[in-house]
């Protein structure tokens, strides 16, 4: 911590203001972590939709991630998209003997719903896709995960250590399920992770926005927005 009290992190970087501190972050440690952007969780007749949850506020999401990308891509900050789900057999969604049986709600409902078996976050399905406006372009990278966490059984952490990343700034769905996970899982394996809480939508009542921005800020991490990423890295030359 410096004389401002801004957090910092690595050397060399620059200052995004942030909740409770500043993060000095350097674009080359720093990456953007996309999480489930997929037609599941942020289009009209994906699975979160039919399961009765409120995504009308997706859209707006969307639109603030994609300025995100363009300005990290700009600056030259590594991109990391995670696509949720299985097999189209649901074998890596684990049987009775997994909670995950238990809890996911699109298990749930294909249970109930036998005919939309294979449909909902089946790798190969319209469910499963990222949505349109955010596919990924060259230099991004794509990984596939399993559980709300996105370092749980996947390869996240190695791919980031590998870059020498130290800083994740989190976008995606849902803000107080799958980014809140990988973002505490992010805290105990020594990542500094910022949420931008305008890029993130949550799934259930409104407090459950609030209630992982107030998380984050007061045990995880940082909260940071989109005007302050943009403006903190829209100026930087690419390096
Ligand atoms: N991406 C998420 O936050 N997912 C939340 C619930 C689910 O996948 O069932």
């Amino acid at each position: 911590m410096d004389d401002a009290g801004d957090v910092i992190v690595g050397k060399g970087g620059v200052t995004l203001p942030a909740q409770p501190e500043a993060l000095n972050i350097s674009p080359a440690e720093t990456a953007v972590v996309v999480i489930d952007m997929q037609n599941a969780y942020a289009s009209p007749g994906g699975y979160v939709d039919q399961a009765g949850f409120d995504i009308s506020g997706a859209a707006r999401t969307i639109g603030r991630i994609a300025q995100v990308l363009e300005t990290a891509r700009s600056a030259g900050i590594q991109i990391v998209y995670l696509q949720n789900g299985w097999d189209p057999d649901y074998v890596e969604a684990g049987g009775p003997g997994s909670p995950n049986w238990h809890k996911s709600n699109a298990l749930k409902m294909m249970r109930r719903k036998p005919e939309l078996a294979g449909q909902l976050l089946a790798r190969g399905s319209w469910d499963y896709e990222l949505v349109e406006k955010l596919k990924p372009q060259p230099g991004d990278i794509t990984l596939h995960k399993t559980r709300y966490s996105a370092f749980f059984n996947s390869q996240l952490d190695s791919v980031l250590r590998a870059r020498g990343i130290r800083t994740i700034v989190f976008v995606g769905i849902a803000t107080n399920v799958c980014v809140e996970s990988t973002l505490r899982d992010g805290f105990h394996l020594e990542y500094f992770g910022v949420m931008l809480e305008d890029a993130t939508h949550h799934l259930g009542p409104p407090q459950m926005q609030a209630a992982s921005v107030y998380n984050v800020e007061k045990f995880f991490g940082w909260v940071s927005n989109v005007a302050d990423f943009c403006g903190t890295f829209g100026q930087l030359p690419r390096e």
